[in-house]
């Protein structure tokens, strides 16, 4: 069985390191001529799927704009899910999933486990329960070719209060979360399992990303205002593990597909040019 590590470096190798998300807001359905309802959510994730998903590396799911239809919006995100498997992206689920132990086991069954109909290649897990307490994600996400991405320093300015308080150690939340998932990646090649999401949109992080191991998903790019360019600030060293993430700034060119494809290999473009390593 291949890894998620080894998939995810594939993918990124032949389609380039780009990361859509699906973000279904009710202002982007009313922009699409959509209803803000499960038909315009089924509409708006098809075109999505048909417009990117056998050739952008990664599509992101945001669940939580399928959930709240309820029933009906998880029946679409589970159709959305089978749809992008058949054309090829990577399906990493954006659900920031964590608890206690026992309940952790609970929601790995539910995205990491082959038999779910909602289970996928990657989600994102929240760790401000303990790392630790995400064990269950990581050990099904290991056995059955899985991966997670655990929140570090996430683009969102109320983060910092959490991730960049100090613990007892004298190493911030977020160092704690960098370590502790660099360990789970040792010895992993060409990239390991476990990923952490650290916004494009903080500057300089003040940690050291060079050494994870695993994939480092990079979202606030595009309407969160961070750009390609501030890749190499919040990066430095680690730039070639680096998924940027764009929602919005991609979603807005639709419903064309031709101009959904567009706004995709635009981004891409510029997050090739900014990773590039220099001479
Ligand atoms: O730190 C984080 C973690 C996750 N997200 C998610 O990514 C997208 C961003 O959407 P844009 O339209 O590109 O702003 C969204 O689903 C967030 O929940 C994040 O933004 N920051």
């Amino acid at each position: 069985m291949e890894t998620f590590g080894s998939r995810l470096h594939r993918a990124m190798t032949e389609r380039g390191p780009l990361c859509v998300g699906i973000d279904p807001h009710p202002e982007l359905l009313r922009r699409w001529g959509l209803p803000d309802t499960v038909e315009g959510l089924d509409r708006f994730a098809r075109t999505v799927v048909e417009a990117l998903g056998d050739r952008v590396a990664v599509i992101k799911p945001q669940s939580a704009f399928f959930e709240r239809f309820g029933a009906s919006g998880v029946s679409v995100l589970e159709s959305t899910i089978r749809q992008l498997r058949d054309v090829g992206s990577l399906v990493l689920l954006d659900v920031k999933r964590g608890d206690i132990g026992s309940t952790v086991r609970a929601y790995a069954s539910a995205y990491l486990h082959p038999s779910s109909s909602l289970y996928v290649d990657a989600i994102t897990a929240s760790p401000y329960l303990g790392v630790g307490s995400l064990a269950p994600m990581f050990e099904l996400a290991a056995e059955h070719g899985g991966g997670v991405f655990v929140l570090a320093l996430t683009s969102n300015p109320e983060g910092a209060a959490v991730q960049r308080a100090v613990s007892p150690d004298g190493r911030t939340v977020a160092q704690t979360v960098i370590d502790e998932i660099s360990q789970l990646n040792s010895g992993c090649e060409p990239l390991g399992n476990f990923g952490l999401v650290v916004g494009a949109t903080i500057g300089e992080t003040g940690h050291d990303l060079s050494s994870v191991g695993g994939p480092l998903l990079a979202p606030g790019l595009g309407a969160q205002g961070a750009t390609a360019a501030d890749l190499r600030t919040v990066f430095g060293s680690g730039l070639s593990a680096v998924l940027p993430s764009y929602s919005r700034e991609v979603l807005n060119a639709g419903p064309d597909t031709a101009a959904l494809r567009a706004a995709a290999d635009r981004v891409l473009a510029d997050c090739r040019a900014a990773l590039r390593p220099v001479d």
